[in-house]
């Protein structure tokens, strides 16, 4: 699969919240997107899986250009994990990935989503007979990515997939991530720059709508700060100023 995005641009009325970005990436790239809060990176995403349309420019899949015209076809080679999964709480882990299997007109899913789910929650066996309501955030999060596996996507979208899981199951979804890599084009956004890095072949760095970076996260690295957190606030804010908080304990009222 190869992707293109040519002059992606997003505006809601007169603000533009996406501006003018490009690039090419193919199966195997797993691109990191990070940027601060309202930087655009969810519009990316939503541009993506056809939620949103874009303004102006193109996003080109195995040159076919999509936007009004995006056939159910492709979009069976997507799985995406965007603005938090909604899962159809009323059933148990496994009826829920049965029913995203019938969906997706799947034969014979049931030992994928016995492996699935037995790789994502440790307590599984535990869990099994009781319905989603009565999960815990975190484990929603893991059947919710789970979900996203099932049908082999070929393109996966992944906007903060790793939101409110602990350090062991932010492992065992990275783990799964970067075994799944090789056969599928992934997009993942995340606030926590160490995941990105264990995960990302590529990083997109958006700011203020711009793209301050696109390219391998070698060259990311090349001639910047080792921790990436650091070279992002390099990037981002070269003269960055400690702000004054001294109003916090002081002011009177
Ligand atoms: N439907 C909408 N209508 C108007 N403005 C929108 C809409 N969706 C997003 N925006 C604006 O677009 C900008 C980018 O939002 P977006 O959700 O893409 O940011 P983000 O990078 O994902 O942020 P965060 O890290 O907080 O999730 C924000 O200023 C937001 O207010």
């Amino acid at each position: 699969m190869e992707l293109a995005l040519r002059n992606l641009t997003k505006s809601f009325g007169p603000k533009t919240v996406l501006r003018d970005l490009s690039l090419q990436v193919e199966t195997g790239c797993c691109v990191g997107v990070v940027g601060r809060n309202g930087a655009g990176k969810s519009t990316l995403f939503n541009l993506l899986v056809n939620v949103l349309l874009p303004t102006s420019g193109e996003i080109v899949l195995d040159g076919e250009v999509l936007g009004e015209t995006f056939p159910v076809a492709t979009k069976r080679r997507i799985g995406a994990l965007i603005n938090q999964g909604h899962l159809v709480e009323q059933l148990t882990a496994e009826e829920y990935l049965q029913f995203v299997a019938r969906i997706y007109e799947l034969p014979d899913a049931a030992p994928r989503i016995a492996s699935l789910l037995g790789h994502l929650l440790e307590e599984f066996d535990q869990v099994r007979h009781k319905r989603l309501s009565a999960f815990s955030t975190g484990m929603k999060q893991k059947v919710a990515v789970a979900a996203c596996l099932l049908h082999r996507p070929e393109l996966l979208l992944l906007d903060e997939p790793l939101n409110g899981l602990d350090v062991f199951s932010a492992e065992r979804v990275l783990a799964l991530l970067a075994s799944y890599r090789p056969q599928s084009l992934t997009f993942i956004s995340s606030h926590n720059l160490a995941h990105i890095e264990q995960i990302a072949t590529h990083l997109l760095v958006i700011d203020e709508a711009e793209v301050k970076f696109w390219g391998t996260m070698a060259e990311f690295k090349a001639g910047r700060e080792a921790i990436l957190s650091d070279a992002l606030l390099q990037l981002l804010h070269p003269t960055t100023s400690a702000h004054d908080l001294t109003w916090l304990t002081h002011q009177a009222s």
